[in-house]
């Protein structure tokens, strides 16, 4: 087990699980986040009563105010902030580059704007050749900080650091498994968060369970047709990174992508929505999805459904007729 520290960028929900997660193996784990209060706060109350209440920080797990400090003695960089706020903390950490780094991500999402895939983002701002890595999978923050028991994918292009990031998460509760498959694990950690909005709408709008397992499932071809596309397995794209992430987000009510689906149903706006819930990935990802699968010829309904509800004002009703007279065609 490595025992040097790593540094965990970004003090949301999932940054906060993750680094949760590492410490409990007694590895130490700086995490920074970019509001000095509330560093300040996470330091005197070791927890993160804004974003994850109630999961208390292991012993090894300091909270760092100073981007600078967070690096010092860190090779090992994990980022959790959200997609849109990727770029800017690869180009904070391009300016701190620690000797050696190696670097993973936890966030879901293609770049808002250009639709490119995180590793390509990395490739652009601190050069080819890094060790990388994308930590996915159906992992709700609050069940990981609770200790509930969880699985995830450690995608990466370098085995020694997959296997060293997950024998450090890797616990009695948690179970990290390794793949080859940056490029798969990141394309099913993106397109789920569209589907999710899908399913949020369909059951919002009283469509039942048949209507939500076939978003599901006509989901996972949309994500699989785009995921091989791209250079993704489509073995990623139906283990933890794909399908389980999908099937979660889908399901339950914990995701707020599928709450934001629930609330454009409900006849809230796009706006109203999005004050509501915070975060949502998959609101950012549709035009993306759709953009790429326009780009590579692949047909992405669903993706493109959303997409027209959340930017073009399209009335949830309306889209989910355009779903239904779709012509028919084999599975
Ligand atoms: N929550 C979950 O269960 C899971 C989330 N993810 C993914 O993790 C990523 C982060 O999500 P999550 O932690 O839930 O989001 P949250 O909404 O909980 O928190 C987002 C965090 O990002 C910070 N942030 C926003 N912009 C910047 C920036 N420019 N620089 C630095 N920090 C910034 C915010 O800081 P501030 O507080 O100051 O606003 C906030 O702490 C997303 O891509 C999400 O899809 C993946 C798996 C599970
Ligand atoms: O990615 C997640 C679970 O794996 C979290 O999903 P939401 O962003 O929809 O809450």
């Amino acid at each position: 087990m490595l025992k040097e520290p790593i540094a965990v960028l970004g003090g949301g929900a999932w940054g906060t699980a993750l680094a949760i997660q590492l410490a409990r193996s007694g590895r130490a784990v700086r995490l920074w986040a970019r509001d000095p209060a509330h560093v300040a706060e996470m330091i005197s109350d070791r927890e993160n009563r804004r974003r994850l209440p109630g999961a208390a920080f292991p012993d090894s797990l300091q909270p760092e105010a100073e981007l600078t400090a967070a690096l010092a003695d860190s090779r090992d960089v994990l980022i959790a902030v959200p997609s849109h706020a990727f770029r800017e903390t690869l180009e904070a950490l391009r300016a701190n580059r620690p000797e050696g780094l190696r670097l993973a991500w936890a966030t879901k999402g293609f770049e808002p704007g250009t639709g490119r895939l995180a590793e390509a983002v990395v490739a652009e701002v601190l050069g080819e050749g890094l060790p990388m890595a994308v930590l996915t999978g159906p992992t709700f923050a609050a069940e990981v900080g609770r200790g509930l028991p969880t699985a995830m994918t450690v995608a990466s292009t370098d085995a020694t650091f997959a296997a060293d990031l997950a024998d450090t998460l890797h616990g009695d509760h948690f179970r990290a498994y390794t793949s080859p498959d940056l490029i798969g694990a990141e394309v099913g950690g993106a397109v789920k968060n569209v589907i999710a909005i899908g399913a949020g709408v369909s059951d919002g709008l009283g469509f039942g369970a048949n209507a939500r397992v076939a978003l599901i499932t006509r989901g996972l071809a949309e994500m699989i047709r785009l995921g091989e596309a791209l250079g993704g397995q489509r073995d990623t794209l139906t283990g933890l990174a794909g399908m389980g992430d999908l099937v979660l987000t889908c399901t339950d009510d914990q995701s707020r992508n599928r709450r934001f689906g629930l609330a454009l149903a409900s006849g809230k706006s796009v706006d109203e929505a999005r004050a509501e819930i915070g975060l949502v990935e998959g609101a950012m990802a549709a035009a993306e999805v759709c953009r790429i699968g326009a780009g590579l010829g692949i047909e992405v309904p669903i993706a493109e459904q959303v997409h027209a509800m959340v930017d073009q004002g399209v009335p949830p009703l309306e889209a989910a007729e355009q779903l239904l007279r779709r012509e028919r065609k084999p599975e």
